[in-house]
């Protein structure tokens, strides 16, 4: 598990050392940290320690002490070091290490005789170090720096530069990932003590690279994570897998109310998903048309046009591909009503958001995109009547999935690049196991399918959530955690895109559905 702090959960567990004047050695542990991770980057590129120019880029605060102080521990390791102070004001212990270590230093101001000096230093450096902002930002860079943070994109982007951010990219909010304006994208952060939740969600997460958390002693004095990331291990042991005596009831059975005699392949895509994952029994209500197509592809599938009244299931999956269909809204309205009275877990994707009970349940687990929880927060006037666009949700992810969730009382997984799930309660899980060839018609039904299997599974089997502190409401989003992991893995497989990041080739919802099998097994198998 990956565990996230905010950035004032982190300075409050700093906080007695600071009394006790131990700030310093913070800092200089920090420091220490920060330039191994430097040495480790220029390692990994293959690029020579001695000689290596290492430019640190230092803001006003202790973030560009770190820096400073890091740039100057380098000096000692054979590389030449240097400093561009992009404030009015720098660490002044920090800055004087750099000059004893014989190191240039420009002053950066809003004159073009500073900023070529700046650029120049850049353009010479094998590994720059973003210093200039931590955790105690407040809004986005500011000028000069915003403008010098461009340029160092465009030196990182192309290659002649590797950056290393110090504590967190500089522009990115530790609290949320929210980048209020220009930010710094590093290929690599040193982080502190702890994770920070923005550097798992919003654009924080494709701003850090690759991230080494340095320890600075105050582990043990840490509070509950802010945020959490499911990683293989707890996909392992969360993942509902059938005991020797297992039968298909006990495995859970899912009722689905999805698709209309329109629009079938919402049916066909969240009951196929379903039975690849391995639930015990997929229960199909809807018209005899549809159920005769899911049957061609899943005969394991029981369709009727019975009600949700008429059946016993661990979990309900509606909402995908109804909109159009009065009799099949009427079973969504009617599931859910039985959802909520029994306790039973249900997906609520699509259609089935516009009939959502007024008063929720954590049980009940909402699956919008961006644009969805737009329309579902605008409805709720949650912006005191203002209406809330796709991109205020695309710009303040975590915020607005915390939103949704406590307005309507339900856990809602925001889909996105990277996955948030919050919970009513403030619970917060980021999974970011996805490809971008996953963003294609049909995807947010396999979704649902694979979250309907896991949610009777879950509802059959809480115990391994109980034994690792995920017992409780909190269980209903650790569920649509994992299975959103096993959604994203999925595609990977299917797109032989094993890091996320594009590459492989096209995919389309049937594959990810076939490849499902595949990356549960590759995650039990650990
Ligand atoms: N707590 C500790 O002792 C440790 C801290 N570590 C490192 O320190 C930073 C946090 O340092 P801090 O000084 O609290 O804050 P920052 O360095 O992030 O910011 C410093 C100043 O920057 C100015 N500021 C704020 N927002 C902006 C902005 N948007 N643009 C430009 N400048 C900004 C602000 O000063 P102003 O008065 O000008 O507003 C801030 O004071 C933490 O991230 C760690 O790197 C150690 O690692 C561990 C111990
Ligand atoms: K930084």
């Amino acid at each position: 598990m990956l565990n996230a702090w905010t950035g004032a959960q982190i300075r409050a567990a700093e906080a007695p050392r600071l009394d006790a004047g131990a700030g310093d050695a913070l800092m200089r542990r920090a420091a220490h940290g920060l330039a191994g991770a430097a040495l480790a980057l220029l390692d990994a590129r293959r690029r020579p320690r001695y000689g290596a120019r290492v430019v640190a880029l230092a803001g006003s605060g202790n973030n560009g002490g770190d820096a400073l102080w890091a740039a100057a521990l380098l000096a000692r390791r054979g590389l030449r070091p240097a400093a561009i102070l992009v404030a009015d004001r720098a660490h002044e212990p920090g800055l004087a290490d750099v000059h004893a270590a014989g190191g240039d230093v420009v002053r950066l101001a809003d004159d073009d005789a500073s900023t070529d000096a700046a650029r120049r230093l850049l353009a010479d450096a094998d590994v720059v170090i973003d210093g200039i902002l931590g955790t105690g930002a407040s809004g986005g860079l500011r000028e000069p720096a915003a403008g010098l943070a461009a340029h160092l994109e465009d030196l990182r982007r192309t290659g002649v530069v590797t950056v290393l951010a110090c504590d967190i990219a500089s522009g990115i909010d530790a609290d949320t990932g929210e980048a209020p304006g220009e930010h710094v994208t590093a290929d690599a952060t040193a982080t502190f003590g702890g994770a920070k939740v923005g550097h798992l969600a919003g654009a924080g997460e494709a701003a850090r690279g690759t991230l080494t958390v340095v320890p600075l002693g105050i582990e043990a004095d840490l509070p509950d994570p802010d945020l959490r990331r499911l990683q293989t291990a707890e996909l392992r042991a969360l993942w509902p897998t059938p005991a020797r005596s297992a039968q298909k009831y006990s495995r859970g059975v899912l009722g689905v109310v999805a698709g209309s005699a329109q629009y079938p392949g919402a049916a066909l895509l969240t009951t196929a998903a379903a039975a690849a994952a391995g639930v015990g029994m997929v229960r199909y209500l809807g018209p005899e048309a549809v159920g005769g197509l899911i049957n061609a592809r899943t005969p394991d599938a029981v369709c009727s046009a019975q009600q949700p009244g008429d059946v016993h299931v661990q979990a309900w999956l509606v909402g995908p591909g109804t909109n159009d269909d009065e009799a099949q809204l009427d079973r969504v309205r009617t599931a859910l009503a039985a959802a909520v009275r029994t306790g039973t877990p249900a997906v609520v994707d699509a259609g089935g958001m516009s009939v959502l009970p007024e008063q929720g349940a954590a049980h009940l687990v909402l699956t919008p995109h961006a644009g969805e929880l737009a329309r579902l927060l605008s409805d709720r006037h949650a912006a005191d009547g203002a209406a809330v666009e796709r991109s205020d949700v695309e710009a303040r992810p975590l915020h607005h999935a915390r939103l949704a969730a406590r307005i309507t009382g339900c856990t809602v997984l925001l889909k996105g690049a990277t996955t948030l799930v919050a919970g009513p309660d403030g619970t917060a899980f980021s999974q970011a196991d996805a490809t971008p060839w996953l963003s294609t018609a049909g995807s947010g039904d396999v979704l649902a399918g694979i979250l309907g299997a896991v949610l009777a599974g879950v509802a059959e089997h809480p115990r391994a959530f109980d034994d690792r502190g995920l017992g409780g409401d909190v269980r209903w989003a650790a569920a649509a955690a994992v299975a959103a992991s096993l959604h994203g893995r999925a595609g990977r497989t299917a797109a032989r895109d094993p890091e996320g990041t594009g590459a492989g080739g096209p995919i389309h919802a049937t594959a990810v559905i076939d490849a499902l099998a595949a990356a549960v097994r590759d995650v039990l198998a650990g």
